[in-house]
């Protein structure tokens, strides 16, 4: 099996905390997997280190069997490293469209001055753009709302564009950091469904950070299990749910999932 991506003994230490403490694992090519714990356990810090918004004190971190600890994040999103954060990251004026496409900008090759002169090659480039973000509203269902502007969107819909503006870069991974926090059932079912469309369709690898342990074990291939910077646990949901350290740190008494 591919390894998409490997962290090896990641640790991020904040003053006297470490987020992370020689953390490990790998990820598969095409598989959906998951980083759970507790809150304050290390995952979010997790995902800045893959993105790039974060350095490690130590360790390594290869995407594509290339060392990325020392590239900035704008060059990891060139690579095909894509991130939906948990604080949605939109322009609330401006409209589901125009959102996305200000996502693409960043693998835009012609600016302003060789778009003037080029104009041929930039208006080939726009078709090729938009036809990237059209798909993306094709595929999260977006059509109805795709001129409204997203601040008058509720609370799901925007969680949705805002995984749509990662998904709008044709990430080879994506990161979705609690894509499904404060939504609904239904809207929970919807989004679950597109990220197994990701993974099915798309042959996306998707990294997800989620709280509702339902959701994590029925969707993830493999888990990874942080609980104050350490990784307790790392397999299948299966060996999760009978990893006593993990039932003992994460879930006390109970069995998980
Ligand atoms: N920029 C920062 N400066 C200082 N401390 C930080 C910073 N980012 C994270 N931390 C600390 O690192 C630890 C891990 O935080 P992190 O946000 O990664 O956890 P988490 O598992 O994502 O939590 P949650 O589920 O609440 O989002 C926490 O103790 C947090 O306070």
């Amino acid at each position: 099996m591919d390894h998409i991506l490997e962290v090896r003994n990641v640790s991020l230490q904040f003053g006297g905390v470490k987020a992370l403490d020689d953390v490990s694992y790998h990820i598969n090519k095409g598989e959906i997997f998951s980083l759970i714990g507790p809150n304050g356990a290390g995952k979010t810090s997790m995902l800045n280190c893959i993105s790039g918004l974060y350095r490690p004190s130590n360790g390594e971190i290869r995407f594509e069997g290339k060392n990325i600890l020392g590239m900035k994040p704008y060059k990891r999103t060139n690579l095909g490293i894509a991130r939906a954060f948990q604080n949605i990251a939109l322009f609330a004026h401006m409209s589901v469209l125009d959102n996305l496409k200000l996502g693409r900008h960043i693998l835009m090759k012609s600016g302003p001055l060789s778009g003037g002169i080029y104009w041929g090659k930039a208006a080939q480039e726009e078709v090729y753009h938009r036809r990237a973000v059209e798909e993306v509203i094709d595929f999260l269902e977006l059509q109805e709302i795709r001129h409204t502007p997203v601040g008058t969107l509720p609370y799901g819909l925007q969680k949705r564009v805002e995984v749509g503006r990662a998904l709008a870069l044709e990430p080879k991974l994506i990161l979705l950091d609690e894509p499904m926090a404060g939504m609904n059932n239904a809207e929970k079912e919807m989004m679950a469904r597109f990220i197994l469309d990701m993974h099915e369709l798309k042959e996306m690898t998707v990294v997800l950070i989620e709280h509702d342990l339902g959701v994590v074990m029925n969707l993830s291939d493999h888990i990874a299990v942080l609980d104050f910077g350490k990784q307790i646990g790392f397999g299948t949901p299966k060996e999760i749910q009978h990893n006593p350290e993990v039932i003992k740190a994460y879930i006390g008494e109970e069995e998980v999932g």
